[in-house]
């Protein structure tokens, strides 16, 4: 049912080379055989019973399946009894066979870098990629401390800039409230040392926020990835696939936006880039996909599986549904899954990540965010938003950071570094 992929290959009636890795999901399910679940190919059947006479639903992100059918599919294709009016009579299947996808011709040499906090590249480092982008807010804070006296007038402008840099209400008074109580009680005279005095403040206020990522929680790891169109999701799969592997974990993607070509061949050429088997099919049922990519994550002995999804807007409430779906049928191939579940946010985006984290949290119950294009952004401050869990969010623990559009461009998110790139020295 699903296509398996590698590398390029350029004929699909091609044998693939040697390093092209080209199998039905069922072949690799039946390598270790996991007996409990159902077979690919039993699912394929399965939906196609299920889903003829279902009025399917298009969602805008391709064929959509009704839950139910889903529920349907998996008992079948499970051997389960399924009530016989849960069945729709056999007539032309629905989900049509996947036509390979053809990775696009990749010459990416090995990078040999890490995701190292200290690594130099052409650029500067990823903390002076940070500082560069936080440049906007970092000028426009850090910059209020030169040369003036500390008075009532600074800690007016720190809140003009800090409400200015998207940290919201909450957290801009209470950051102020800490700030004029330490210079109070220290006697702070000196706007510089106000200005450590923030930093040290900020940080503390960021550090529920810092989060290592459970890589070992599981094996293996189910790790979904929401977010909205265009927020840098598909790029830090990539990222994270390279720094996974970089940590000796093997990786499996499943390209979880079945309606967008382009979409799917991004995660393939990611995943030949890092040399990643990447499930794909063209106009499936996400839910699908994942729950393929899930039990072939499990045959193979995979450290991390992670699913990709379209984009969506939180008001696209049949979209939201979808996502709802994917997860719960995630669940239905491994039972403690997904263990995580990501949102990617665009560090541009302002005070609106807080409705994005609301919505898709209460969808799909967060347990990470990765915030992108942080190398870019004059809306540095809506992590500190987040954190006094401004307009009732949940302050959902950041993973990482993307400071760029390269391979290594994402760096775990570390509260003292991201206050010192947005404060400045
Ligand atoms: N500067 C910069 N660009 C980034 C970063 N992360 C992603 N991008 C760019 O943002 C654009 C969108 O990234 P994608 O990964 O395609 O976003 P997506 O969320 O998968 O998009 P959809 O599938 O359309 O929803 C691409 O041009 C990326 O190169 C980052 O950290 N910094």
């Amino acid at each position: 049912m699903f296509s398996f992929f590698k590398r390029k290959k350029s004929d699909p009636d091609q044998k693939p080379d040697n390093d092209v890795d080209i199998q039905p999901a069922e072949e690799i399910a039946g390598e270790t055989g996991v007996p409990q679940e159902p077979a690919p190919e039993a699912l394929a059947e399965a939906f196609g019973q299920a889903l003829d006479g279902d009025a399917a639903v298009d969602t805008g992100a391709g064929e959509d399946v009704p839950d139910e059918a889903v529920d349907t599919a998996i008992a079948v294709a499970a051997g389960e009894p399924v009530a016989e009016s849960a069945l729709p009579e056999a007539d032309a299947p629905v989900i049509e066979e996947p036509q390979p996808v053809v990775a696009p011709a990749v010459n990416a040499a090995p990078q040999q870098e890490t995701a190292g906090h200290t690594q130099e590249k052409p650029g500067g480092s990823w903390l002076a990629r940070l500082r560069k982008g936080l440049a906007r807010t970092g000028q426009s804070i850090g910059g209020l401390f030169v040369g003036v006296k500390v008075d009532e007038s600074l800690f007016e402008e720190l809140e003009t800039a800090l409400l200015m840099a998207d940290a919201g209400v909450e957290a801009t008074e209470s950051l102020l409230a800490a700030l004029r109580a330490r210079v109070k009680k220290d006697r702070l005279e000196d706007a510089s040392q106000v200005r450590e005095a923030l930093r040290d403040i900020l940080a503390q206020h960021l550090a529920p926020l810092e989060k290592p990522f459970p890589l070992d929680a599981a094996k293996p790891l189910i790790v979904m990835i929401a977010g909205v169109n265009g927020a840098g999701k598909t790029t830090s799969i990539g990222k994270l696939a390279h720094a996974f592997q970089a940590q000796g974990a093997s990786v499996l993607l499943a390209a979880g936006d079945t309606f967008r070509a382009a979409a799917r061949e991004q995660l393939i050429e990611w995943g030949a880039r890092n040399d990643v088997t990447v499930i794909a099919q063209e106009g499936a049922d996400p839910a699908a996909v994942a729950f393929d990519a899930v039990n072939a994550g499990r045959a193979r002995g995979a450290h991390v599986v992670m699913v990709d999804t379209a984009g969506r807007l939180p008001t696209q409430l049949h979209l939201m549904e979808e996502l709802k779906k994917i997860r719960r049928v995630i669940g239905k191939a491994q039972g403690d899954a997904p263990h995580e579940v990501l949102l990617v946010i665009d560090g541009n985006t302002g005070q609106n990540v807080l409705s994005q984290i609301r919505a898709f949290d209460a969808a799909i119950q967060l347990t990470g965010l990765v915030v992108t294009k942080l190398d870019g952004t004059a809306k540095g401050g809506t992590l500190a938003a987040v954190a006094a869990g401004s307009q009732g969010v949940r302050p959902v623990p950041v993973y990482w950071i993307g400071v760029g559009e390269g391979m290594h461009d994402l760096q775990p998110f570390v509260a003292r570094e991201f206050a010192q790139a947005l404060i400045g020295d």
